[in-house]
């Protein structure tokens, strides 16, 4: 099933440009984390799928159908972000049966019994609400809506560790019960990794890479030996990162360029060592001279 597909998609706020030539295409029922650092775009891109705002340049596609100001892929998706607000005269539980008239597939019991385990009161208003009360509410929302696609953008932030923990499994439980095209716009990528199927990492307004979490883990390694034999690796492979301590560097590179056995690295005093996804797309929009250390040199 097509789900979203966008070519050659560019938006820019007055001289900023927020998306530079986007094309990507996501398929099926899955979960996907959108990441990249902060103001990569993420928010733009995922304002654009859901027909909130209109690229500058370039095509979008939502079930085949250009979803800005679009009444029918409106029907079909939601976004949840913290800029969600409701009208201050309605309660939580008077917005949970509005929404109830509204969402075909929403499941009232569930939204109550997720809001009930949080220990939130439904007599007050959303405005009235703590921020992480606010966070939980908006992610119960958007799940118990069941849209085929579903947009959460920054959805933990403001929850404690341990309600976020429980809210990735409430996805997931979720998800399974109900498959969808979930998005999830996070920079807690280490706590969600084990959720996600597909990751779209951007950079600066580009898309760095969209694979599975198996590939980008794969992707980069990070090799640790003498300084002169790292020297040698240097001089033909592209490096993401370097570090130098007395007469030992660490340096992290391609692993699908690297040419050398284990057994030739180990011949030259050289380990190597996996990276977390988190670390390889930390590395893969990792620029020279972003190093915090080297403010305090
Ligand atoms: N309404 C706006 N007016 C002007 N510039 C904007 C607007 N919205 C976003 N931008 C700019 O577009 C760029 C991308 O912003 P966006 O919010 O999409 O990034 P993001 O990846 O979601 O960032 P973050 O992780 O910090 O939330 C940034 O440079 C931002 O300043």
């Amino acid at each position: 099933m097509k789900v979203i597909r966008c070519e050659q998609l560019s938006k820019s706020y007055g001289h900023r440009q927020a998306l530079q030539q986007v094309t990507c295409a996501i398929d099926g029922q899955k979960i996907v984390g959108i990441i990249g650092r902060n103001g990569a775009g993420k928010s733009t891109l995922l304002h654009i799928f859901s027909g909130h705002i209109k690229a500058t340049n370039g095509t979008c596609q939502l079930f085949d159908q250009n979803p800005f100001n679009n009444i029918r892929t409106a029907a079909n998706t939601i976004l949840i972000d913290d800029q969600l607000s409701f009208s201050n005269y309605l309660s939580l539980s008077d917005i949970l049966t509005m929404a109830a008239d509204f969402y075909p597939n929403w499941q009232n019991d569930l939204a109550y019994r997720l809001l009930q385990y949080a220990e939130i009161d439904l007599a007050v208003k959303h405005q009235q609400l703590s921020k992480g009360h606010r966070a939980i509410f908006n992610v119960v929302y958007g799940l118990v809506a069941r849209c085929a696609f579903t947009i959460l953008d920054e959805p933990m932030n403001g929850m404690d560790e341990a309600i976020r923990q429980d809210f990735y499994r409430v996805i997931l439980k979720e998800y399974i019960a109900f498959p969808r095209t979930i998005l999830i716009a996070s920079h807690h990528l280490q706590e969600m990794e084990t959720i996600l199927e597909e990751i779209l990492l951007l950079h600066k307004g580009k898309i760095i890479t969209h694979a599975t979490i198996d590939e980008l883990r794969e992707q980069l390694i990070s090799l640790t030996g003498p300084n002169e034999e790292i020297d040698v690796l240097c001089a033909y492979l592209p490096i993401y990162a370097r570090k130098t301590m007395a007469n030992l560097s660490s340096i992290i590179v391609d692993a699908y360029q690297l040419k050398l056995s284990h057994e030739e690295l180990q011949a030259r005093g050289i380990t190597q060592t996996a990276l977390s996804v988190s670390d390889v797309c930390k590395y893969l929009t990792y620029e020279e001279g972003s190093d915090i250390d080297a403010i305090f040199d």
